[in-house]
C-alpha cells in the first residue's frame, strides 16, 4: 500500500469505528481484522502502519468524530508531510478543501470531562487516561517461578507484578503457556489484594467474568478454601474455566446467574462468605488506555442503567456475606456516581455496615475508599472500597 493508500484505509477504519461506537457495534480491534482479513494483499507493515494511525486518531479525538475523514485530518494537522498525502491519486484520500474542518481534539466528550472534574479527577490529570499502557503480568505463585522475561521489569510494590517491554508476546512464552504467569494491569492486582484472600476460606468473585481477578484470587488462597465465581454472562464466564486449568487453580467453582433473580442460584451461599468480591459492571472510564473508543460509546442513559446495576449487585453481595465478613466493591470508573457515591449510598441505606482503612501500595484515599489513576499510579484507574458486615 502507498502511504496515501494507507491514509484512507484509516478513514474507511474510523467511519466503520465511528458508526460501531454510535450504535453500538463492534470494536475497533474487531473491525479492524475483519477489514484485513478482507484485504489479503495489504502486508503485515500496511496493517500495522494503517492500525497505528486508527489508534493514533481515536486517542486525540475526546467527541466522537463526524468522520473517519475529520478524525484523520486532525492526526494531519501540523504534520505537512501526512497533509501532502490527502493528493486525490489512485487510492488516495481527496485534496484538502480550503475550509474544510477538523475534529476537535480532546480527552473525552465534555459531559464525561464534566463528571470526571466532579469527581475530584484534576485536568492535569486527564491526558493520562488515554496514554498508551502498559503491558504488565502476575506471576502465578501456583506454579513453579518461570524463567526470566527480557526486559521484565518488577513492579517492587506488589507481589508478582511486573511491566513488560511493550510489543512481548506474552502468548508465546512458555511461561504463559504453562500457566505460570496472566496479563493483568498492576491496579487490577492492587485491587484484588483489598480481599486479603487467603487459605481456607469461602470467597465469593461475583462477577468474576473470565476470572481475571478470580485467578489472582486463588493464587492468594494458595488452592485451598472455596472460591466461587459467578457472572451472568455465559461468554465471558466459560472463558474462565479453561484459564483455570491452565493456571492450576483447583478451587474454583463456576455458576452462572440470571441477571435480576441471582439469589435463586445463590441460596446455599447465604450469610457464608468471608469475604465477596464485587468487580461491578461500569463505564471502564479508568481503561480507555486499552480501550480508547470506549468513550465514545457511553450516554448519559447508560451511565444511568450501570449505576442501578451496580447497586443491585451489592445488594446481592451483601446478601452473601457472613457476619464479620467483608464485601470489597471494585469500579474501573473513577466517576463517583459508580464508585465513592455508590459505597456512600449503600452504607446509608444498610445499618450494620463499616468501611475498613485500606492500606493499599498504590492510590489515594478517596472517599469511603481507595482511587488508583494512571497519572498518579501508573496503573489503569480504580475505585475500590472493603465493606465489612457487623458481628
Ligand atoms: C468489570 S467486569 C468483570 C471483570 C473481571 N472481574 C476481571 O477481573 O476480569 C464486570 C462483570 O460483571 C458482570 N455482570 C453484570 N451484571 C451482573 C450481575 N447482575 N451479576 C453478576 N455479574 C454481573 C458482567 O457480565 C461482567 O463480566
Amino acid at each position: 500500500m502507498t502511504p496515501s493508500a494507507r491514509i484512507q484505509a484509516a478513514i474507511d477504519l474510523l467511519d466503520a469505528i465511528t458508526a460501531a461506537a454510535r450504535d453500538s457495534g463492534a470494536a475497533a480491534d474487531t473491525i479492524i481484522a475483519k477489514y484485513f482479513g478482507q484485504r489479503r494483499y495489504a502486508g503485515s507493515k500496511d496493517r500495522r502502519a494503517v492500525r497505528e494511525l486508527v489508534y493514533a486518531a481515536i486517542r486525540m479525538l475526546g467527541e466522537r468524530p463526524e468522520s473517519g475523514r475529520a478524525a484523520m485530518l486532525a492526526l494531519a494537522e501540523g504534520d505537512a508531510e501526512m497533509r501532502a498525502l490527502f493528493d486525490g491519486s489512485a487510492h488516495a484520500p481527496a485534496a484538502i478543501g480550503a475550509d474544510e474542518k477538523a475534529a476537535v481534539r480532546g480527552v473525552a466528550p465534555a459531559w464525561i470531562v464534566k463528571k470526571l472534574l466532579a469527581s475530584g479527577i484534576a485536568a492535569e490529570e486527564l491526558p493520562a487516561l488515554i496514554d498508551r499502557a502498559p503491558l504488565d503480568i502476575r506471576i502465578n505463585r501456583l506454579k513453579p517461578a518461570p524463567a526470566p522475561i527480557e526486559g521484565a521489569q518488577e513492579i517492587t510494590a506488589v507481589d508478582g507484578a511486573w511491566r513488560l517491554p511493550s510489543g512481548t508476546n506474552v502468548e508465546a512464552l512458555e511461561a504463559f503457556r504453562e500457566g505460570a504467569l496472566e496479563v493483568q494491569d498492576a491496579g487490577s492486582q492492587i485491587v484484588a489484594t483489598a480481599a486479603e484472600a487467603s487459605a481456607g476460606q469461602r470467597v465469593v468473585d461475583l462477577c468474576a467474568g473470565a476470572g481475571g481477578k478470580t485467578l489472582a484470587l486463588a493464587a492468594a488462597m494458595g488452592n485451598q478454601g472455596v472460591l466461587l465465581a459467578t457472572d451472568t454472562d455465559r461468554a465471558r464466564l466459560s472463558r474462565l474455566t479453561p484459564r483455570a486449568e491452565r493456571a492450576g487453580a483447583t478451587i474454583i467453582e463456576t455458576r452462572l446467574l440470571n441477571p435480576g433473580r441471582e439469589m435463586e442460584a445463590l441460596e446455599d451461599w447465604a450469610d457464608s462468605a468471608d469475604c465477596v468480591l464485587v468487580d461491578a459492571p461500569c463505564s471502564g472510564t479508568g481503561t480507555w488506555r486499552r480501550n480508547p473508543e470506549a468513550r465514545w460509546r457511553l450516554t448519559p442513559d447508560r451511565i444511568a442503567r450501570l449505576v442501578r446495576v451496580q447497586s443491585e449487585v451489592m445488594t446481592v453481595a451483601a446478601a452473601l456475606v457472613k457476619p464479620g465478613g467483608t464485601l470489597v466493591y471494585i469500579v474501573c470508573s473513577l466517576l463517583d456516581e459508580e464508585g465513592a457515591g455508590q459505597v456512600s449510598a449503600f452504607l446509608a441505606a444498610n445499618a450494620g455496615w463499616t468501611i475498613d482503612t485500606l492500606a493499599l501500595p498504590a492510590g489515594r484515599p478517596h472517599g469511603p475508599g481507595v482511587r488508583l489513576t494512571p497519572a498518579h499510579d501508573a496503573t489503569d484507574g480504580f475505585f475500590v472500597a472493603r465493606l465489612r458486615r457487623a458481628c
